[in-house]
């Protein structure tokens, strides 16, 4: 079922939650509506459900306007964060309720019904439970349990609120491998909400970013990660460097310095210059580049991540470098580096430039720890 949404809007008293939405989805698809806080992901899901109306703009399911249709006739699945399980009944039941609800000859016969639940059960790989109640179920197979009772009316849409927001990281990856794979099995046209750009990024065909009630891009995983189309989804979806530069003749240079890098930017002007920390790379002295001094060596794995101030302006820089790279293996805090970036994304200047906001990583420390310096 293809799902088409025209210019939505909708505030709560003046506020406006959704300011003008316009997306496309094929039938099929799996999309994830990704933003911060408050950018309006919920209303839209809720929107599309059917348990929010919009003040204005038109939803369609294969090409049938179903705006003012109640929630009822839409035929959509929904999981909700928190398990919405009805306690007091069995997983069976649970799965079942919406099939046991319907009215008259809507309503399939006990034993289609249970069919059904097992082949549902079978689906989210918990044959063999169907007696437990949700208590005796751990938080990964109650949001599977959740997922079969939505799939038990085969819904023409599977909507997912943060679906596995509630769970602990490990659980969260391993179900997220799992809900593709059952999509990919019971190809349901799926939108499902999150604020992790890592699990819209490594679960969606396509990731919709989300930012005040409006879609700043639409696009797959490379496409939104590799060539943002604004400065809040380059911001958004990853560590970055900004720093000020100007574009003239095509050509970009970095403010301080005296190199030059060609720019597909047309337009002459103050930019800012946008670059993640693995797109830098450090460079011998002859080479264009920024002169900077280490401040800080951090080794992960196969990374080693450097902190430097640059020459010119001391502003913080961050590289991420492989192990690997013979320039970055040996850096100790107060070596003199020069590095040039290998991609970045040009906007025009901010009025009030922020500065890079990359957290400053004490090595070594816990997590919590980390955490901590990155707010
Ligand atoms: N029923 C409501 N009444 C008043 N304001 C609301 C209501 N529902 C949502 N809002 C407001 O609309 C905005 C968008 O909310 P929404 O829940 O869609 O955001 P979200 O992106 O899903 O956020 P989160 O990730 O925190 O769930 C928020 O500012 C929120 O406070």
């Amino acid at each position: 079922m293809n799902i088409q949404i025209r210019g939505i809007h909708k505030a709560f008293a003046s506020f406006p939650a959704l300011d003008g939405v316009n997306l496309d989805i094929e039938s099929g698809e799996l999309i994830a509506l990704l933003g911060p806080s408050g950018s309006g992901k919920t209303t839209l899901l809720r929107t599309i459900a059917g348990l929010e109306f919009p003040d204005a703009g038109e939803i369609s399911f294969g090409g049938e306007n179903i705006a003012s249709r109640p929630v009822r006739e839409r035929g959509v699945g929904f999981v909700f964060q928190h398990y919405a399980l009805f306690k007091h009944m069995t997983v069976a039941d649970n799965i079942a309720f919406g099939l046991n609800v319907r009215k008259g000859s809507a309503r399939p016969s006990k034993e289609a019904i249970q069919q059904r639940v097992h082949e549902l059960l079978d689906l989210v790989q918990l044959s063999g439970l169907d007696k437990r109640y949700p208590s005796q179920l751990s938080g990964g197979q109650r949001q599977r349990v959740a997922l079969a009772r939505a799939l038990a009316i085969d819904p023409k849409v599977l909507l997912l609120d943060e679906p596995f927001g509630a769970l602990d990281a490990k659980v969260r990856k391993d179900l997220r491998r799992w809900l593709r794979e059952l999509h990919d099995k019971t190809g349901y046209t799926t939108i499902f909400v999150t604020h992790d750009q890592e699990e819209a990024l490594e679960l969606a065909d396509r990731v919709v970013v989300m930012n005040r009630g409006r879609i700043e891009q639409v696009g797959n995983n490379q496409q939104v990660y590799e060539q943002p189309a604004t400065p809040f989804v380059f911001d958004f979806l990853g560590s970055v460097n900004i720093l000020p530069g100007e574009v003239k003749d095509r050509q970009l240079r970095f403010d301080g310095s005296d190199d030059v890098w060609d720019s597909e930017s047309k337009e002459s002007g103050l930019v800012d210059i946008y670059v993640r920390p693995h797109d830098l790379q450090i460079v011998d002295a002859a080479a264009p580049g920024l002169d900077a001094t280490v401040t800080l060596v951090q080794r992960a794995g196969a990374l080693i991540r450097i902190s430097a101030a640059l020459a010119t302006s001391g502003e913080r820089i961050e590289l991420e470098l492989s192990h690997l790279d013979t320039l970055a293996r040996s850096r100790q805090p107060g070596d003199a580096i020069r590095v040039a970036p290998i991609t970045f994304g040009l906007f025009p200047r901010a009025p009030h430039r922020r500065p890079t906001t990359l957290p400053d990583v004490v090595p070594n420390a816990p997590a919590e720890n980390r955490e901590r310096a990155r707010n």
